[in-house]
């Protein structure tokens, strides 16, 4: 199953996946994150469709459609007789191309949602015929590569690219910043042939979706960057789509039975829609005429700032509004230091933009509290005064607040980048590691956060195990991010939770006074997800509750029901969506039967035998 979310779905979009479906480590917003989903690259990658052998319309007509006529389940099996436009292939090159498709990347999940989109229109083509007793038409031939059509967006993929077609064609156009109900005209720029769809790039909009009010959009270079293609869109679309992204993520990657993937819940809005970054990684190239071998020096300031749309090089950005307002102010900051030191630059660079909040408790004295040095934007409630700064030394020490809970982190380090969603998804996630029990069940007392980074759950999550006694541990493979998370246990006062500098495979090891009975675990791993070792030793261990995404496994040991999945949106604007999954252990058994036999009743399809269960 792909990690979505929070362990990324994506898409899936999720990455997501987020949907983290999935989500892949290539990005949907790829300039602004190393946390986000899927990427929007497609001219780059789309050497990687070359390995699929996408079936044509007859071939099509035998998949395994659902009542919708969607291609559900078969993201990786694409054989079969290639299509009009396409060239014989040896079988050895089929399978080298087929294997560079990553399970889960971006180009997966379009063309999976081009797949279906065509599986669609072929049903309502087949019936219209079957109705006027006519043969399929025939496709008109192909616009040649570089040249200029109009389109109408039928469909937003969970890549956030328009799906759209030509007036009397089936063909798909990939669009990126379109939304259905559009009109555009594109320049065409690539056809996949096996793949039955190609790609183009966008010039304008020829007559508006109802759903497009471009006066939404605050950025200069929307359309330019790569990042943030949603703005043209009201904020409450923007969800639903992303909505969309998880349902989809769970139905074409999960491998379960739908009735066993309880109704997605509504996406949950970050709270600011713009101006929510902390953190941005703007780079430049290195000087022209250097090599890896020769190092020149810049003879002039090089444009800084993120890949253009389509494109190698790095579009010149003076400003980012996701950005927090010091962030913004760094990179302003950042611009004009480069147009005084570029000389001294030989190769290109990141430059890191990390913002630190410096807290002051606000005192019964009415004057006035001098900002400290460096302070860029000043943040006033009845209790404190927070001002701002912004860090661009990777190894210097940033400090973030989450309701009163105190987080230090090293700037160039992992942390959420949407400080402003951050209490009410840890809220969320806080009322759901504990649930309603019933007589002789047992409540849960200890946390494991496993892939903790710097302590986000474990921190916001145990003060509200501890009134019973609880203890917590969290563990993370990056030694700096455990000696942060340590101390932010002691500046937080917390005395009950334990740091692991390790893999998550040695978890297990340092947890055996836990009852399984009493236990939750958070899962929160980096987008390639839990491996097969640790989820091994998670299904052994038994937990009674877990939180996050779980990667599944065939052959499990434990079964469990999924509780819900809700969606949250860390990236306004963008094309990607982080997502939370609950897992209730299903301990009801039939007399006479062991849970081990229950699971390998049914080790394909991971459905559960009662209903509402999932193997995992
Ligand atoms: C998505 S981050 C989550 C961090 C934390 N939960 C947070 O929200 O701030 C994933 C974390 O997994 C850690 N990680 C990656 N591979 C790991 C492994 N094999 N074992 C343990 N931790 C790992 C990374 O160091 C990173 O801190």
């Amino acid at each position: 199953m792909k990690q979505l979310l929070f362990s990324r779905i994506i898409l899936q979009s999720v990455r997501l996946p987020t949907i983290r479906a999935s989500l892949p480590r290539k990005t949907w917003c790829r300039p602004f994150t190393s946390t986000s989903l899927l990427t929007a690259e497609v001219y780059d990658k789309a050497s990687f469709f070359a390995a699929f052998h996408d079936a044509d319309k007859q071939e099509q007509k035998g998949k395994k459609t659902d009542k919708m006529g969607e291609v559900t389940g078969q993201k990786r099996n694409f054989g079969g007789r290639q299509g009009r436009h396409q060239k014989s292939m040896s079988s050895k090159r089929q399978k080298r191309k087929q294997k560079a498709m990553t399970e889960g990347s971006s180009e997966e999940v379009l063309l999976i949602d081009v797949q279906n989109l065509l599986a669609k229109t072929r049903i309502s083509e087949e019936d219209e015929s079957a109705v006027e007793g006519e043969t399929a038409k025939e496709e008109p031939p192909l616009p040649e590569q570089g040249s200029e059509i109009e389109v109408e967006v039928v469909e937003l993929s969970s890549t956030g690219d328009g799906l759209a077609r030509q007036s009397g064609s089936d063909r798909i156009y990939v669009v990126p910043f379109s939304i259905p109900g559009d009109t555009v005209k594109v320049k065409v720029y690539r056809h996949l042939q096996e793949e039955q769809y190609s790609v183009a790039d966008f010039i304008s909009v020829v007559k508006p979706s109802p759903l497009r009010d471009d006066s939404r959009i605050q950025c200069p270079y929307f359309a330019k960057c790569s990042g943030c293609q949603f703005q043209m869109m009201d904020y409450s679309d923007q969800l639903a789509h992303k909505k969309t992204i998880v349902e989809k993520a769970y139905k074409n990657f999960s491998n379960l039975d739908p009735s066993v993937v309880p109704p997605i819940l509504d996406t949950f809005g970050s709270p600011l829609q713009y101006g929510y970054r902390t953190k941005l990684t703007p780079h430049f190239d290195q000087p022209p005429g250097a090599t890896r071998h020769k190092r020149v020096p810049f003879t002039s300031c090089p444009p800084v700032g993120y890949t253009g749309k389509g494109s190698k090089k790095v579009l010149d950005i003076e400003d980012c509004p996701i950005g927090t307002p010091a962030v913004r102010a760094g990179l302003k900051a950042e611009r004009e230091r480069m147009t005084k030191e570029f000389a001294n630059y030989t190769r290109g660079a990141t430059i890191l933009l990390r913002e630190n909040t410096i807290r002051t408790p606000k005192g019964n004295s009415e004057a006035s509290v001098p900002g400290p040095s460096g302070s860029l934007h000043r943040v006033e409630t009845d209790t404190y005064i927070d001002d701002k700064t912004c860090e661009t030394d990777n190894n210097a020490t940033t400090t973030e607040y989450i309701d009163d809970f105190v987080f230090t982190n090293r700037a160039g380090d992992f942390f959420q980048n949407n400080n402003s969603i951050l209490s009410p998804f840890t809220a969320y996630v806080r009322d759901h590691i504990r649930f309603p029990v019933k007589e002789g069940e047992k409540q849960i007392k200890y946390l494991i956060d496993a892939y903790s980074g710097s302590g986000l759950f474990t921190i916001t999550l145990s003060p509200s195990l501890f009134p019973t006694g609880g203890t917590s541990i969290g563990i993370d493979i990056a030694e700096k991010s455990i000696a942060c998370a340590r101390r932010n246990a002691e500046l937080n006062g917390l005395s009950n939770c334990k740091f692991v500098a390790a893999d998550a495979n040695e978890l297990f090891k340092s947890v055996k006074e836990y009852d399984p009975d009493e236990t939750v675990v958070v899962l929160d791993p980096p987008r390639k997800g839990c491996d097969a070792g640790f989820l091994r030793q998670l299904l052994e261990f038994r937990p009674k509750r877990v939180v996050g995404y779980v990667e599944g496994e065939k052959e499990g040991k434990s079964r469990y029901e999924i509780e819900s999945i809700r969606g949250f949106d860390f990236f306004p604007q963008t094309g990607h969506v982080e997502g939370v999954a609950v897992l209730n252990r299903v301990d009801k058994v039939e007399p006479g039967e062991s849970l081990q036999d229950k699971a390998d009743e049914q080790p394909e399809s991971k459905t559960s035998v009662e209903g509402q269960g999932a193997f995992l």
